[in-house]
């Protein structure tokens, strides 16, 4: 799915209403339905909603929303301020509201003697893509004013006080929400921390925009969404043999760390590819041996590793536990100096190029890296914030033309093209030691299978979250552990097929 700038969802808006056969007030209309629809279907402890609505066309949903819940059978309050000018859609949906007998309509500063009971959805209808700077006076107010109540929350299309594509003052007042329902696109501010911690959980809900104007809106930002999974995942041929699934070698391992390795060859093992070779320190024989015995151990040291040559044709991820002694990193960089085929590059791996600047340039070109936040400051030094983050990242994938895998809660997959596809799959059951390596073994078997670098970068972040997903079902996001998350694998591959399957 694409991602687009507050500018272009107005211009999708405008788009739709000029060229499909739609009135502005319409669409209003089928975006206050399709909210009314999911909370109807959601909402199933809450009778009493009050709905707060300001003057542009965020308020007029509003409106509509209140109207739409009342005819339902919902209790409704309304808070607004009738002392500013509506908007066309507003004013209109302000009049069939007034109409309504059942429905009382305040002005905000009314709210102070409201009584909200602790049953009360507060529904935040103020600003929407239309925020135009920061918010202040009585409506900041009313918004801090509210953010301190205890009742469940929900913004419509955008948290009132949040941009939709950049991050804002970090003293700016942004309502709290516990739901955002969403029009037709993810927003940026929505997959950043810093930003999307406002928004809750986010539900895109479907208003049939224009689809000649999303399909030829050029954008850089996407979300990984089934579309996207389905057209890279490939069914498994019948007519076929393991050296049709490709050789995949796990480089790292050091004394104490051999667990990493043993969870990334495992990850390899169970994302299908077709040989799995793990490269360890000789201290690492039978731990690996007994731990993952599909795989084939070679010895690359004695207590870490020395020597980094695997056969020419085997994909090489590198990094799980590997350690930073100084041979390890001598003979690291030794071998990047050689080798000119793409690799998966993590953890220590990373570390140990990040130990001066010129390394960087050793990384052989269409190369997966993978650092978390911490890891990649090291790599590229330091942003203000995760926007910035991203921005280097694309500056830095273009220019030693890699992929940057940035893993956080919302991972980024950066190309060289310097377009970025965020993933939401994955909860914060990942949020353990080890959950990396996984990913690691991932894009490893899978650029093995021969996805392209591309390919394999973005399937593999969706799968492991996915994989998390049903981990987090089955133990919870607290107890769930890394290797929990490999056993759902093939629960992941059920739900690919499924997805791809031609059905009669
Ligand atoms: N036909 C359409 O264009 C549709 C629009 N929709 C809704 O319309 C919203 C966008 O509507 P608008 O463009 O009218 O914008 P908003 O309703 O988000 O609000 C913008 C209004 O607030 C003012 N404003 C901006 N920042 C302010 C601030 N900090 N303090 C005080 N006033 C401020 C602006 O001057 C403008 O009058 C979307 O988020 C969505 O909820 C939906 O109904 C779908 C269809
Ligand atoms: N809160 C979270 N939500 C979603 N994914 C997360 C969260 N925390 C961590 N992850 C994922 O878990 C993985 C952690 O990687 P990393 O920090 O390198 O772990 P390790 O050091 O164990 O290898 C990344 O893929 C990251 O995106
Ligand atoms: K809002």
């Amino acid at each position: 799915m694409k991602i687009f700038t507050a500018e272009q969802i107005s211009n999708c808006d405008q788009y739709t209403i000029k060229n499909e056969p739609v009135s502005s007030v319409h669409l209003m209309e089928r975006a206050a339905e399709a909210c009314v629809e999911w909370i109807s279907e959601n909402c199933n402890h809450h009778r009493n909603f009050v709905v707060f609505c300001g003057n542009g066309n965020n308020g007029g949903d509003g409106f509509a929303i209140a109207r739409m819940l009342y005819q339902k059978g919902f209790d409704i309050d309304v808070f607004t301020n009738t002392k500013i000018k509506f908007s066309t859609d507003a004013q209109e949906n302000f009049r069939h509201i007034k109409e309504i007998s059942g429905i009382t309509i305040r002005e905000f500063k009314e709210v102070l003697n409201y009584r909200f009971d602790s049953r009360t959805v507060i529904v935040d209808a103020l600003f929407g893509t239309g925020l135009s700077r920061s918010l202040n006076g009585d409506v900041k107010d009313l918004v801090e004013f509210l953010n301190q109540k205890k009742n469940i929350k929900i913004s419509i299309d955008l948290p009132s006080g949040l941009l939709a594509d950049t991050v804002s003052d970090s003293d700016s007042v942004v309502f709290m929400a516990d739901y955002t329902l969403s029009f037709q696109f993810w927003k940026k501010s929505f997959l950043h921390a810093e930003t999307g911690k406002f928004a809750g959980k986010v539900e895109i809900l479907d208003i049939n925009l224009s689809e000649d104007f999303i399909e030829e809106t050029e954008t850089g930002d996407f979300v990984i969404d089934d579309e996207v999974i389905k057209s890279i995942f490939k069914i498994r041929n019948e007519f076929s043999h393991k050296g049709t699934y490709g050789k995949a070698a796990i480089i790292g391992g050091s004394y104490g760390k051999m667990g990493a390795v043993v969870l990334s060859t495992r990850a390899v093992l169970k994302a299908g590819a077709g040989l799995t070779f793990t490269v360890a320190p000789k201290c690492g024989y039978e731990i690996l041996q007994t731990s993952d015995p599909e795989a084939m151990f070679i010895e690359g040291g004695k207590d870490y590793i020395e020597n980094f040559d695997v056969e020419e044709t085997a994909v090489c991820g590198i990094g799980p536990g590997l350690g930073t002694h100084e041979k390890t990193a001598k003979s690291l960089l030794n071998f990047l100096k050689s080798c000119s085929k793409p690799l998966i590059l993590d953890a220590d791996a990373l570390n140990i190029i990040a130990q001066d600047p010129a390394n960087l340039n050793l990384i052989p070109v269409k190369s997966i890296i993978t650092p978390h936040p911490k890891e990649f400051e090291r790599l590229f030094g330091k942003t203000e914030n995760s926007f910035e983050r991203t921005e280097l990242a694309k500056n830095k994938s273009r220019e030693l033309h890699i992929y940057i895998v940035l893993k956080d809660h919302h991972t980024q997959i950066i190309t060289p093209e310097g377009k970025v596809f965020y993933n939401i799959t994955g909860n914060s059951g990942l949020a353990k030691g080890g959950s990396g390596d996984i990913l690691t073994g991932i894009i490893t078997s899978f650029l093995a299978q021969k996805y392209s670098e591309h390919e394999a970068a973005i399937l593999a972040v969706w799968f492991h979250g996915k994989a998390a997903e049903f981990a987090s079902e089955k133990h919870s996001k607290e107890s769930m552990l890394p290797s929990d998350v490999i056993k759902e694998f093939g629960n992941v591959f059920s739900e690919l097929n499924d997805k791809v399957q031609k059905l009669l």
